[in-house]
């Protein structure tokens, strides 16, 4: 990482967020569920970490990269497009790779694809060839066409990129997809994909000086628990000994269940941490399979 020169050592962590936009109030709940409280600027471009030395800047999702590799802020919540868009133009630009990916967090998930006009034989690749191909991500572009050994026109575009082949700007386009409501709207087809994107935390490709990465360290434990259970239940229930065998298959998701014995027979009180959606189905084949007093319970906090 290269500090920005005469910036003052900072003994507080700093993340950055998007001010508004898809990623802002997922990221800002994600951090909240890890036991971060703040006071709020009067502008709301900064938020001082209450519970802990951990503020938030709030900007624009593209400078985040930026943001890290200049020492201004520790970490960010960014989409994957926008982290590895920079990556790549840094790259290709012979400057060192300042940030990384720490975590993936997801949420956001969207692809990078490449669409045609609906009317278009999909035939591969080579198609492109010779074709212009309008996109907002023009360094992940450019790196997959010369990976494809596909000779094709990069144009550039900051937004609206789905209307530029009816714009005559170009034949096809990259953009991102997630329903694909935008494509078919503007009769475009996904025909192969770049990149699979979604929320992720960003931080420098060096260690942080002590302090905070301490801090970053207590972030990311508190992270990788709130991540994992964020899907998670807790079930409790009882059974027989017996009947195990039949239960057992129908718990693919949860954790080795912990089993308690309830008295000298052969009855059992357990409880599971199940990774996937506790259905009312699910609940009525382990009943159907022997369980009895099937309890599902939130899961508010772990730390392994
Ligand atoms: N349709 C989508 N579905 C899911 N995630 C998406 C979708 N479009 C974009 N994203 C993800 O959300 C991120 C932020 O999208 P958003 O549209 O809020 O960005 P923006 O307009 O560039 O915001 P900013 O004003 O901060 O520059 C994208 O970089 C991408 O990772
Ligand atoms: O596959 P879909 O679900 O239709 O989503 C894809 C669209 O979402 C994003 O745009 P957004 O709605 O954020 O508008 P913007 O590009 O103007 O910010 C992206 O740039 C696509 O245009
Ligand atoms: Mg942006």
């Amino acid at each position: 990482m290269s500090p920005t020169v005469n910036a003052p050592v900072r003994d507080r962590l700093r993340v950055a967020i998007q001010k508004s936009g898809r990623l802002a109030e997922p990221a800002r709940a994600l951090l909240a569920s890890c036991g971060l409280s703040w006071r709020e600027s009067r502008d709301r471009l900064f938020c001082y970490g209450e519970s802990l030395p951990i503020d938030l800047l709030l900007v624009r999702d593209d400078d985040i990269p930026g943001l890290i590799a200049d020492g201004v802020c520790d970490l960010g919540v960014v989409g994957r497009n926008v982290l590895q868009e920079q990556g790549s133009d840094r790259a290709g630009n012979g400057r060192t790779l300042a940030f990384r990916e720490w975590r993936a967090l997801g949420f956001g998930r969207c692809r990078l694809d490449i669409a045609v006009p609906d009317g278009w034989d999909w035939e591969g690749v080579q198609q492109l060839a010779g074709k212009r191909i309008a996109t907002s991500y023009p360094a992940l572009l450019s790196r997959w066409l010369v990976e494809q050994g596909v000779d094709a026109q990069v144009v550039l575009l900051s937004g609206s990129v789905e209307i530029a082949p009816r714009l005559g700007q170009a034949e096809a386009i990259c953009d991102l997809v997630s329903s694909g409501a935008t494509l078919a709207a503007n009769q475009l087809k996904p025909v192969t994909t770049l990149l699979e994107s979604e929320a992720v935390l960003a931080g420098p490709a060096e260690e942080l000086d002590a302090t905070r990465g301490e801090l970053a360290e207590l972030l990311l434990r508190r992270l990788d628990g709130a991540l994992r259970i964020r899907h998670s239940k807790l079930l409790l229930f009882q059974a027989s000994r017996r009947v195990l065998p039949d239960l057992l298959p129908l718990l693919p998701d949860a954790e080795a269940p912990t089993v308690m014995r309830l008295d000298e027979g052969d009855d059992l009180a357990l409880q599971a941490l199940c990774h996937g959606a506790v259905t009312w189905q699910r609940l009525e084949e382990l009943k159907r399979a022997g369980a009895r007093g099937l309890m599902v319970l939130p899961v508010e906090g772990m730390l392994a």
